[in-house]
């Protein structure tokens, strides 16, 4: 399928405060053509503007772009496009905690229509290991993947539904010459099967550079090059720019178009009417693509390969029918094209949920940290109150321990997503994007993912403190000290969602405290002048999760008809519990109502996050 695109600006605006900022012009009315069957690169000095262009194209930003976009000379259909291409980022997003292959799977399980049986879905994912020499390394985890095999991992993920149009942000970075050249290859490979392969590349070397059927070079924003490797020299001699015979043309033209160049930038533009010529421009792709016809069965060979690959593997893909010059009708011949999402959503939700169970098992290391924070904080916190719960002289020490246990579970859970959500997103950015799954199963997987392990840790705490501060042996009271406890650690877990949904790890360890602190202001406010509290305060203080925490906790502690408390000394004014739920004005409150507007704000949290990481996904 053929990309074209015409007077394509981008430009970013200024942020409302940025008063002062004016907006700016990155890509500049620039026009071009990508065609099947080639390995094209869009390369030009740094800043030139390849990454927004390469946004642009793969539709991943379409905030602040102007211009035409075309598939096949036709104007494109955003969203069939969308099913069409995929776009594999810069930096190596993969999915932590499981090896190569069971990675391949969970995508193949996603990816691939219900009636692919299990059987076949190993063997597509074989072949693709094969193809792209990742065979050797399937029992590997991910995480001990090199730099080479991560980039090829996050090929062969995508190549799983067989796409057509393939985008790379900077494919080569991190690799060295030969893991760079070895990937190039291959993604040369793919592109001759007939694929549209369009990368970005900073400044290649020239054997490199060498591997491209088609570059795009721009610079300030403007096209300043665009056809094939072995033009560049001769189109560069026709105004005035003598590549010497020594050097590699790819750095020429990026020292010549540098940010100072203005004149060469001005004189290259207007000479390829900034990407609308292309008479430079010399097709290498093999004949079976100029053809326009795959082999009937899309078998293809691959070309010989450098390193550990051996030469004419098989990939087993469909062929790939699209609408052309001399075809009329769209043919889609994956249903997964004429649908949605190749798998239903329950589907999705259950590969989600159980790759998530897997990662979680297999987290060993995190495991062992939450287990031992809970087992420790609640040891710690249980030899401070030992044996305290009983002692009318001890007021004080009751109030702290029912703050405390909220104010626990509260930081343990709220910071452990704003460090950790922030990645998850990225991660999810890049599978929803290449449209693995929809939002909806993701959320509701990932939701029911974490409940488990929050339960587990947190009845672990509870048990602790609740037995080893002697607070009476009965059933429902410890149920629903342990129910108040864990409802708190979801709120507080769904507000830290909703930071790591909506802000990077350096602001989110800011913002998320600082979110804390007026929920623990109010949770606290007013205990000791519980009768002159303000009304518009009281209604204030109800919108505090942390208040309803405390206020169920310290009920289910001295209320529900708890006997009076011992008192070692010769007066205790709070020996009868009842004194002190009237103390704190809390006589008319009652457990179960604190529970369920613990719920009700669970609830609200979940989907403020739902509809952050929507607007997340959408931007
Ligand atoms: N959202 C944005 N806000 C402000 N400036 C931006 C934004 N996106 C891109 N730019 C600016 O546009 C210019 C081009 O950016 P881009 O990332 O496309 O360059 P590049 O050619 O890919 O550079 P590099 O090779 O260094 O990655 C840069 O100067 C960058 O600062």
């Amino acid at each position: 399928m053929d990309i074209q695109f015409e007077n394509l600006n981008y430009e970013v605006k200024p942020s409302f405060w940025q008063t002062k900022v004016s907006p700016r012009t990155i890509l500049k009315s620039v026009n071009g053509r990508f065609a099947a069957g080639e390995l094209a690169c869009i390369m030009g000095p740094s800043g030139a503007g390849k990454s927004s262009l390469l946004n642009a194209l793969s539709g991943y930003n379409y905030k602040g772009v102007s211009g035409t976009l075309k598939l096949n000379n036709q104007p494109r259909d955003e969203k069939l496009f969308r099913k069409l291409s995929c776009y594999i980022m810069q930096e190596d997003k993969i999915q932590p905690m499981l090896t190569l292959n069971e990675l391949m799977m969970f995508a193949a399980e996603l990816k691939l229509s219900n009636n692919t049986l299990m059987k076949e879905k190993q063997i597509i994912v074989s072949e693709i290991q094969n193809v792209l020499g990742l065979s050797e390394s399937k029992n590997t985890r991910t995480e001990f993947l090199s730099g080479g095999q991560k980039k090829r991992l996050s090929i062969a993920l995508e190549l799983i539904n067989n796409p057509p149009i393939i985008f790379l942000d900077e494919p080569t970075s991190g690799l060295d010459n030969v893991s760079s050249a070895y990937c190039l290859q291959l993604l040369r490979g793919l592109a001759h099967q007939g694929r549209t392969i369009v990368c970005t590349i900073h400044q290649p070397s020239a054997s490199l550079f060498q591997l491209f059927d088609h570059v795009y070079v721009l610079s300030n924003g403007y096209c300043v090059y665009q056809g094939s490797t072995d033009q560049m020299v001769p189109f560069l001699s026709t105004v005035g720019l003598h590549c010497p015979l020594t050097y590699n043309p790819a750095d020429y033209i990026i020292e010549a178009t540098d940010g100072e160049e203005m004149d060469n930038i001005t004189k290259l533009s207007a000479a390829t009417k900034n990407g609308k010529l292309s008479l430079y421009k010399m097709r290498k792709a093999n004949d079976y693509y100029l053809k326009k016809k795959m082999s009937l069965n899309g078998e293809v060979l691959l070309p010989e390969l450098n390193g550990n690959v051996s030469a004419n593997k098989m990939l087993p893909l469909p062929p790939i029918k699209y609408k052309d010059d001399d075809d009329d009708d769209m043919v889609k011949d994956r249903d997964t094209w004429c649908v949605d999402f190749p798998t239903s959503g329950w589907s999705q939700f259950c590969t989600l949920w159980k790759r998530m169970i897997l990662q979680m098992y297999r987290n060993k290391i995190g495991l062992n940290i939450q287990f031992y924070h809970h087992l420790i904080c609640g040891l710690a916190v249980g030899i401070v109150f030992f044996d305290k719960s009983n002692d009318g002289a001890q007021f004080f020490n009751h109030m702290k321990f029912c703050m405390g246990n909220i104010l626990f579970h509260t930081f343990t859970q709220s910071m452990v997503q704003v460090l950790a959500f922030p990645y998850e997103v990225k991660l999810l950015k890049q599978e929803y994007f290449n449209r693995w799954y929809s939002l909806r199963p993701y959320y509701l997987a990932f939701q029911l993912s974490r409940v488990p392990s929050i339960v587990f840790f947190s009845s672990i705490y509870t048990s602790l403190v609740y037995w080893m501060s002697g607070l009476p042996n009965e059933f429902e009271r410890f149920a629903l000290f342990n129910i108040i406890c864990l409802l708190v650690c979801f709120v507080s877990e769904g507000m830290g969602l909703l930071v790591g949904s909506i802000f990077n790890v350096t602001n989110g360890s800011a913002v998320g405290p600082m979110l804390i602190t007026p929920f623990l202001g109010l949770a606290i406010y007013g205990f000791d002048f519980a009768y002159q509290v303000p009304h518009i305060m009281e209604v204030i203080m109800e919108g505090s999760f942390l208040r309803c925490g405390v206020i169920g906790l310290v009920i289910t502690v001295f209320g529900m008809g708890r006997k009076s408390l011992h008192c070692g000394i010769s007066y205790c004014h709070f020996k009868d519990p009842n004194i002190i739920i009237y103390y704190l004005n809390l006589h008319r409150k009652h457990p179960y109502v604190e529970i369920i507007k613990l719920v009700g704000m669970l609830v609200f949290f979940r989907f403020l996050t739902y509809f952050a990481l929507r607007r997340r996904l959408s931007g």
